[in-house]
């Protein structure tokens, strides 16, 4: 009984917590792509947002004094492709490294340095990869994601380690993150919290909301303000204030934002 009282206890603070926001002078939504927007697929390529996540946005990019963005791991070309929204809509990709604004140069230039860093990278995980069944990498950049999801358990982990010592071994100064099912490897430092600073003086917004589901999301959550609203989509650790189970209550709550500022 007590569960179902918290449950709504939660969902009213966060209600108030949306009337707040949607009454902001300057409003960026900030928002993960994959496990926020679109269910995890096994295939990346074919993650795509749900309908109605899609329908909200686009609503929240049609209100005055609203900003949209998308700040994912993807890089930019992948997230361009999947979340296929209009340019009005700001984007972020390989956690940080790459933007796209209003202006449409996302070049990243790597120099010499960080492109032999990345040609070794690839060396190493390429071999990891070719020694257990269904490990992959992602290629983008800056550098490269090791997936796992189809693999067992223990090719995972074997994948895990090889990678992490060896690329160690090699590079100096790499960034490694783990998410979901992946390791990601970048010549380039950056996290979605540098991103989401980045965007909000940008953006001049007043308020934000970011959302997100994975570990990577944690350093956004951990810039928010006191008139900011932080939402974890699905279970683990989070510093968020609030938590909704999944993108399809994601969607929800962008809905809900949209209504309330239009009418805000
Ligand atoms: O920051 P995000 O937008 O959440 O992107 C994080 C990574 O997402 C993709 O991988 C994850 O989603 C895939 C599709 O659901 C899933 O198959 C995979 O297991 C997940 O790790 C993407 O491929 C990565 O490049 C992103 O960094």
């Amino acid at each position: 009984m007590s569960d179902i009282l918290d449950e709504v206890d939660e969902a009213q603070a966060l209600v108030a917590k949306l009337t707040e926001l949607a009454a902001t002078e300057q409003l960026l939504v900030a928002l993960d792509f994959d496990g926020t927007l679109a269910p995890e697929v096994d295939d990346p390529q074919h993650a795509r947002a749900l309908p109605e996540a899609r329908a909200a946005v686009l609503k929240l990019l049609a209100l005055p004094g609203t900003r949209v963005a998308l700040i994912s791991g993807r890089a930019m070309d992948s997230l361009e492709h999947v979340a296929n929204l209009p340019d009005s809509v700001l984007l972020v990709g390989s956690h940080g490294v790459e933007f796209r604004l209003d202006t449409p140069d996302a070049t990243v230039n790597l120099d010499t340095a960080e492109l032999e860093q990345v040609d070794v990278l690839s060396e190493l995980l390429e071999d990891v990869a070719a020694g257990l069944d269904q490990v992959w990498i992602e290629p983008k950049p800056a550098g490269f994601a090791l997936h796992t999801r189809l693999a067992t358990e223990r090719d995972s982990r074997i994948a895990h380690l090889q990678a992490l010592s060896e690329t160690r071994a090699e590079i100096a100064g790499l960034t490694v993150r783990e998410g979901k099912n992946v390791l990601e490897f970048s010549v380039r430092s950056a996290t979605k919290g540098e991103a989401l600073l980045h965007l909000k003086e940008y953006a001049k917004a007043t308020a934000v909301l970011y959302a997100g589901d994975d570990v990577t999301d944690e350093d956004a959550f951990a810039v928010l303000g006191s008139r900011d609203v932080g939402l974890k989509s699905g279970p683990g650790k989070t510093i968020a204030e609030f938590r909704v189970a999944d993108p399809r209550e994601v969607a929800g709550v962008l809905a809900l934002l949209a209504d309330l500022r239009s009418k805000a």
